[in-house]
């Protein structure tokens, strides 16, 4: 796998956790939405102004009827009144037409700008995860970076494709009908508004809790979710040992937790609900605009003909309402998602070095080495150690020792608290990444191979490699003959899962990986541990011709298979207590030698 800077990553890196990574700032409320959609504020006026001239342009046929009633019903002798009749009647068709036209044009705007602003968005993210340090994704990172990517993206584009154009032309709407109705009569288009107005804070009660029960029901679908990828994921587990009981009891309980939830929402809301449906409902408004207006009529302020307006364009304003209200919940989930798109844009990632070095040669230095993954509790102390080219150093003690986090300190998966780390005299926060990661090759326990063929699996290790180097690589790796025997060779697709390869052939195919990369140090975690006898005969000659003539670190976990090695560097509890070979450090009888004793008895070798 080539990592997310470009390494050459074998597999999947060593167990690392939460890196020291400042939590994302506090963005300002608008800002972070402000500054994503600068780029096409033009484009978003522009839907913004034909959204609402759309929307006016919606009205004239309404009130062209209204009008065109008014004028019949005023008029004592109807035949004068052909000729305003015929120019209202143009009017509603006009505003029809219009009405198509602009609403078109206006989705097509916030459409482009949609496209624009996710484009920009999706490409500065995935820019910026390059820079990112690889412990973060290991950690929580890559939920963070999926989040982001399908849901907060998901509500940009309704925001900006949808809401945005909703939300003026529902208001749009609603303030020319208003001020149609004002020039009709002022006083019933004050009830009219007033039972808006009541609409309006009905939904607003029935509303007040939504935040609270959503983000229960997002735990709850959370938790159901995480039960079901736990239960798919330890299918093994849980079919072997029959604990599934354990994992469907967590799932039983998200689910009466999630239905618990919907049904504390509805009980609350549901008077709230129903009033606001009930106000905004047509017949209501029809029934009290015909009670308060017949009693102006009676009271002789208003004629029957005024009255028309009210009933034909003042009992639609409800429905422009609920797009309002729907537009207005669309801008404000686009505004929390920009929040956390500005939140991963912001993290902290590595910078490119001000003075960039480049290694000159393979020699690898650990210099008074000391990290901590949560910045206080060092994983390792003080480590210093000088691999050279062409030769094995091996990485051995116990289990939390800190191996591994040496190890990953190395191709920066995290970087170091205090000391330095060396490659050919430069130090790696000072290479470029390309150049760092592309002297590194990375051989770990996990085989990570792509949904890619047999081919791009191996090409991973450097991109520009023919089909012949990948063949020498191949079969170097020990693994031509089994590619040759899959049903399109090179060009097999492989699952995430390696497909038909089975453990010892996965892990050959990503030391021919490796090699292909030509890179001049190897770091491996003792990547035969899981293999029988003879998987694990191949992988050794396999890693025989990776680490010919390189400068090799090897995390040991079984002491015969780096008894050979030229340097030894036990580790306990995040100290290098020991260095030597292995004759050395037998003769100490130190932490080695007892290690050594608890595999082997006495043998020497
Ligand atoms: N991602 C992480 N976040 C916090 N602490 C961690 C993380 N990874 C490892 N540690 C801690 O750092 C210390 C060193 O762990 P490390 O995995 O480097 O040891 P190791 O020698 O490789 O162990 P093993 O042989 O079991 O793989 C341990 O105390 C471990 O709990």
């Amino acid at each position: 796998m080539r990592d997310t800077h470009g390494s050459h990553l074998s597999g999947a890196p060593p167990r690392t956790g939460a890196p020291v990574d400042p939590s994302p700032p506090r963005l300002a409320r608008f800002g972070a939405l402000t500054r994503l959609l600068w780029p096409v504020r033009l484009h978003l006026l522009g839907c913004a102004v034909l959204s609402a001239a759309g929307a006016v342009a919606g009205l004239a046929p309404y009130v062209a009827v209204a009008e065109i009633a008014r004028v019949v019903l005023r008029a004592e002798d109807t035949t004068g009144t052909a000729d305003t009749v015929g120019s209202w009647v143009g009017v509603g068709v006009a505003g029809a037409c219009a009405r198509l036209v602009l609403v078109f044009l206006s989705s097509r705007l916030g459409h482009y700008a949609d496209a624009e602003t996710l484009h920009a968005i999706r490409v500065r993210i995935v820019r910026h995860l390059g820079v990112l340090p690889l412990g973060w994704f290991r950690a929580s990172g890559s939920a963070a970076v999926k989040k982001v990517m399908t849901q907060d993206l998901e509500e940009m584009h309704q925001l900006i494709a949808h809401a945005l154009g909703e939300v003026v032309g529902a208001a749009t709407a609603i303030a020319a009908a208003f001020v149609y109705l004002v020039v009709v009569d002022w006083r019933l288009a004050l009830v009219a508004v007033a039972v808006l107005l009541l609409m309006a804070a009905s939904f607003k009660i029935a509303m007040r809790s939504a935040g609270m029960h959503i983000a229960r029901l997002l735990a709850a679908e959370g938790r159901i979710s995480a039960a079901s990828v736990e239960y798919a994921d330890g299918i093994t587990v849980v079919k072997t040992f029959g604990a599934g009981g354990t994992i469907l009891a967590r799932f039983d309980a998200a689910v009466r937790e999630y239905t618990e939830a919907m049904r504390a929402w509805v009980t609350e809301t549901q008077v709230s609900s129903a009033a606001a449906r009930l106000l905004g409902s047509e017949m209501t408004v029809f029934g009290v605009m015909m009670i308060a207006g017949m009693w102006s009529v009676s009271s002789g302020r208003l004629t029957t003909a005024d009255l028309l307006p009210f009933l034909v364009v003042g009992i639609g304003l409800p429905t422009s309402i609920v797009p309002a209200i729907h537009g207005a919940q669309g801008l404000r989930k686009g505004r929390v998602s920009a929040g956390h798109i500005e939140a991963l844009l912001a993290r902290a990632g590595f910078e490119a070095p001000a003075h960039p070095q480049l290694p000159r040669g393979a020699r690898v230095e650990f210099d008074r080495v000391t990290f901590a993954y949560d910045g206080v509790t060092p994983a390792v102390v003080e480590i210093s150690a000088t691999c050279e080219p062409g030769t094995v150093t091996a990485l051995v003690g116990p289990s939390g020792a800190g191996k591994s986090t040496l190890a990953s300190l190395l191709p920066r998966f995290y970087d170091v608290t205090a000391g330095a780390i060396r490659i050919g005299g430069a130090d790696v926060r000072a290479i470029p990444a390309t150049a760092l990661l592309s002297s590194l090759a990375l051989v770990f326990q996990d085989v990570v191979l792509l949904r890619d063929t047999v081919a791009e699996n191996i090409r991973l290790g450097r991109m520009t490699a023919t089909d012949e180097e990948v063949r020498a690589a191949a079969r170097a790796a020990q693994i031509d003959g089994v590619i040759q025997r899959l049903p399109r060779g090179y060009d097999t697709m492989l699952g995430e899962d390696g497909g038909g390869l089975s453990g010892g052939e996965r892990q050959r195919l990503t030391i021919a990986r490796a090699i292909v990369s030509g890179a001049p140090i190897v770091v491996l975690d003792e990547a035969t541990a899981a293999l029988d006898a003879d998987s694990e005969a191949a992988v050794q000659d396999a890693l025989a011709e990776l680490i010919a003539g390189k400068t090799v670190i090897v995390i040991a976990h079984r002491l015969h298979t780096i008894a050979g090695a030229d340097q030894i560097l036990v580790l306990d509890a995040g100290r290098l207590v020991e260095a030597g070979e292995h004759r050395e450090l037998l003769a100490q009888g130190g932490l080695y030698a007892r290690m050594w004793r608890a595999q082997h008895g006495g043998a020497l070798v």
